[in-house]
């Protein structure tokens, strides 16, 4: 029996691992899948952890965030201990769903992001785009046994696409209704959405950045509390304070929020520099920490709400924003999000209130796209990456 025929025949089990923008961690999900290929596949999640990354492999890390820190020797040695850790993160979590390595068909990594170019490069004629994933995926197989898929961005640059987002492949696959008209936010590092048209075919799905997710939240905070604290746990210091009206119209003038589509954004805009604008900001106009924060929470809901203002409600007037990732636990974000949403008529709840996980979503779609990679079919969204044409992503080692 091929490769393609198992797929399409045999439930199975297959791991996802997922290391986002925030590095607060690796996800690990041991889902089940069934159904044919091609079709809507059927996914349940059978176990999941979080694993904080030791603090010193998590600041060498954003070290590596930086491309003249970051030489081949040290990029070279983290990928082998990254390796060695989301090999750890596998095993664990397949012991936790009271399986072994032999139960699980394959693992998809996502890895590490390092650095991300997806614009053409020209030169001599050549479109370069070029993407830095690690966490080598010889390691993962080599110590878990399983085949695994690693390296996914790069085949759909290769066929001219921006090599991101992946996810909303495996969300059309996952939450598209006939009747309804869906977002899917993403509250991660930065914040993206996918809108997932009622009825729609898989070229009328389209994504994009809204801005920040956690990452101004989680900047602030870090630099405020002097490293002791990350983030705004359970949005308690946002919850305390007041949103600064002249702060936030000042911050809603970042260009970002007006450009047009298609767009993406990341540390390269709201990182370090930025979150050192507003401190100073906040020093000149004798601001509290509370209110900084809390105007720096409703600047991030205000950037979803923006984002559908502009770019999606006349084409696309939703039902429904199923919210995810980490921002999804934050009350006082949320909060601010719904009063954002719910007078333009667009109902907001979090993954878990549909019976999802917002931690886990990420890892799941990182194992129905590896799924996918050992059948050969292809995995990504011209539509959302601005490819050329479908691809099948991922690289394998066995
Ligand atoms: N209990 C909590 N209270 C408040 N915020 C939280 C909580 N748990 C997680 N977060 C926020 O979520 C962030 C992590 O989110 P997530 O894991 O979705 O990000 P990521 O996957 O790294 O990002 P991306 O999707 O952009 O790659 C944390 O850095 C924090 O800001
Ligand atoms: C290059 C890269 O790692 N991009 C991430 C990042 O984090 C959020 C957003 O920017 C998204 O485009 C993407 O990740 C998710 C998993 C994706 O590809 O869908």
């Amino acid at each position: 029996m091929d490769d393609r025929t198992r797929l399409e025949n045999r439930e199975r089990y297959v791991v996802g691992l997922m290391s986002g923008t925030s590095v607060d961690g690796i996800d690990a999900a041991v889902v089940r899948i069934a159904g044919k290929a091609g079709q809507q596949p059927e996914v349940s999640l059978v176990a999941f952890e979080n694993r904080s990354y030791p603090l010193d492999v998590r600041s060498e890390i954003f070290e590596l965030f930086n491309p003249s820190r970051a030489t081949v020797d040290r990029v070279g040695r983290m990928n082998a201990h990254l390796g060695e850790l989301y090999a750890q993160a596998a095993l664990s979590v397949i012991a936790k769903a009271g399986l072994r390595p032999e139960d699980i068909a394959s693992i998809g990594s996502h890895g590490q992001t390092i650095y991300h170019a997806p614009e053409a490069y020209i030169r001599d004629g050549f479109d370069l785009r070029y993407t830095v994933q690690i966490g080598e995926g010889a390691v993962i197989a080599a110590r878990t046994g399983i085949p695994c898929v690693t390296d996914f961005r790069v085949a759909d640059m290769a066929a001219g696409g921006q090599g991101a987002p992946l996810v909303p492949f495996t969300e059309y696959l996952l939450y598209r209704e006939e009747s309804r008209t869906l977002l899917l936010q993403n509250i991660g590092g930065i914040g993206n959405i996918t809108v997932i048209p009622a009825g729609c075919a898989p070229e009328q799905v389209y994504a994009f950045d809204t801005g920040p997710g956690n990452m101004l939240i989680d900047g602030i905070v870090t630099r405020l509390y002097g490293g002791s604290i990350t983030m705004d746990t359970g949005g308690e210091i946002a919850r305390k304070g007041n949103v600064n009206d002249a702060m936030l119209r000042w911050l809603q003038q970042e260009p970002y929020y007006a450009s047009p589509l298609p767009k993406s954004t990341g540390r390269e805009r709201f990182g370090s520099d930025y979150v050192e604008d507003l401190l100073r900001y906040q020093r000149e106009h004798g601001l509290s920490s509370e209110d900084l924060v809390a105007t720096v929470t409703k600047l991030t809901a205000w950037s979803i709400g923006d984002a559908y203002r502009r770019f999606v409600r006349s084409e696309n007037p939703a039902d429904e924003m199923l919210v995810g990732g980490g921002g999804s636990y934050n009350p006082t974000l949320i909060g601010f999000l719904k009063q954002e949403m719910e007078p333009m008529g667009v109902r907001v709840r979090i993954q878990e209130e549909i019976g999802l996980s917002s931690d886990a979503k990420e890892a799941i779609a990182f194992a129905l796209l590896a799924d996918y990679t050992i059948a050969r079919l292809p995995n990504n969204l011209p539509s959302v990456t601005g490819a050329s044409r479908a691809v099948v992503m991922g690289k394998v080692s066995y």
